[in-house]
C-alpha cells in the first residue's frame, strides 16, 4: 500500500478539515433545540480524532457533516480550506454494518473505488494486491461476502476505502457488532492502518477505552443541543496500554463526562419523562478539560 508522509507536527498544520460555528436541525426536529449547535472543529493533516458521547447526541450527524453528506443548517464545513458543498472520493466513509456489495468478491470489492472512477482493472490490480496483503485478506480474495466472518467484512469494509487513497477517512462505530477479542484485533490493525498510511481519521465510537487506545485527539459531544463539551489532546504522548493508571484515569474522567451530560439531560426533561431515581440526583460537574 502507498504510504504517505505523516506531518512533522500536525497541530502546527493548517487543518484538513474544520467546522465553523456548525449548526444542524432536521426538518421536523425540535425547532428551539438544534441537533448540533455551534460546533467548533480543526482536523489537522495526519491526526486521528475519535467523537464519543452519549447516544443521540450528534456524533453520526456530524461525521455525515464532516464528510458532506448532509449540508449544515448554519456554518460551514471547511475541507483544504474550501467549503465542503457534497461528496468527494477524498473523505470515505465506512459504517458500522456491512456495506459490501454481496456479488462482487473480495477483491472486485476493494477495486471497486477504482472502478466507478473510470479504470480499469490493469490500471488498479497492483494496489488492491498491496491492499489485499496489507490487510491479510490477500487468501481470501476470491470469496463472497456472505461467506467471510463480521471481522473480515469490516476489514474488507476498510480495506476498500483506504484502497483510492482518501485523505481522510470518518468511521461511525466501524467495530461496535463484533465481539471484544475480535474488536481488540480491529483496532490494531486499524492503528497500524493510520500508521502506515498517514490517512486522517476521524473515529465516532460509544467505546471510551477504543477512543483512548485510537485517538490523538479525544472530544466528546453533550446532547441537546449537541456542542463539544469536552476536548482532550493525547497526540503528544498518546496512551496505548489500556490497563496504565493515566489511561484509566483518563477513561474514567471521559465517562464521567458523558454520564454527568447524561444526568444533565434527564434533569432538564419534562417531570413525567424523567425517572424518578434521577430526579434527585446531585451532579458533580467534571473538570472541564483533563490533565495527564
Ligand atoms: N435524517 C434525520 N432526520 C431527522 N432527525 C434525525 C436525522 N438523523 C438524525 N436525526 C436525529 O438527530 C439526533 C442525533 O442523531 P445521531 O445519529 O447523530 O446521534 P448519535 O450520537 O450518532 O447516536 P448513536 O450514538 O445512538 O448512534 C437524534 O435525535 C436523531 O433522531
Amino acid at each position: 500500500m502507498a504510504t504517505r508522509d505523516r506531518p512533522a507536527s500536525p497541530l502546527a498544520a493548517a487543518p484538513i478539515l474544520a467546522c465553523q460555528a456548525l449548526t444542524k436541525r432536521f426538518s421536523g426536529s425540535s425547532p428551539s433545540v438544534p441537533i448540533l449547535a455551534d460546533v467548533n472543529l480543526d482536523v489537522a493533516p495526519g491526526d486521528f480524532v475519535t467523537i464519543l458521547g452519549q447516544s443521540g447526541g450528534g456524533k453520526s450527524t456530524l461525521l455525515k457533516l464532516l464528510g458532506g453528506f448532509i449540508a449544515p443548517t448554519h456554518g460551514q464545513v471547511l475541507f483544504h480550506g474550501v467549503p465542503l458543498k457534497a461528496i468527494t472520493p477524498k473523505i470515505g466513509l465506512v459504517f458500522q454494518e456491512n456495506t459490501l456489495y454481496p456479488w462482487l468478491t473480495v477483491e472486485q470489492n476493494i477495486g471497486f473505488g477504482f472502478k466507478v472512477r473510470g479504470k480499469k482493472p490493469h490500471q488498479y490490480q497492483v494496489q488492491v494486491r498491496e491492499v489485499l496483503e496489507q490487510v491479510g485478506l490477500f487468501p481470501a480474495r476470491k470469496l463472497y461476502p456472505q461467506q467471510l466472518s463480521g471481522g473480515m467484512k469490516q476489514r474488507v469494509s476498510i480495506a476498500r476505502s483506504i484502497a483510492v487513497q482518501p485523505d481522510v477517512l470518518l468511521l461511525d462505530e466501524p467495530f461496535s457488532a463484533l465481539d471484544v477479542q475480535l474488536r481488540r484485533r480491529l483496532q490494531a490493525f486499524l492503528a497500524t492502518i493510520w500508521a502506515d498510511t498517514a490517512t486522517t481519521m476521524v473515529l465516532v465510537t460509544h467505546n471510551v477505552e477504543e477512543a483512548i487506545l485510537l485517538g490523538q485527539k479525544l472530544i466528546v459531544i453533550g446532547d441537546k443541543p449537541g456542542r463539544i463539551i469536552e476536548t482532550v489532546d493525547i497526540s503528544a504522548a498518546p496512551f496505548r496500554d489500556r490497563y496504565a493508571a493515566q489511561f484509566l484515569a483518563l477513561q474514567r474522567h471521559l465517562e464521567n463526562v458523558i454520564e454527568a451530560d447524561a444526568q444533565t439531560q434527564a434533569l432538564n426533561r419534562p417531570p413525567s419523562e424523567a425517572p424518578p431515581s434521577l430526579t434527585s440526583t446531585k451532579i458533580s460537574r467534571p473538570h472541564s478539560s483533563a490533565t495527564r
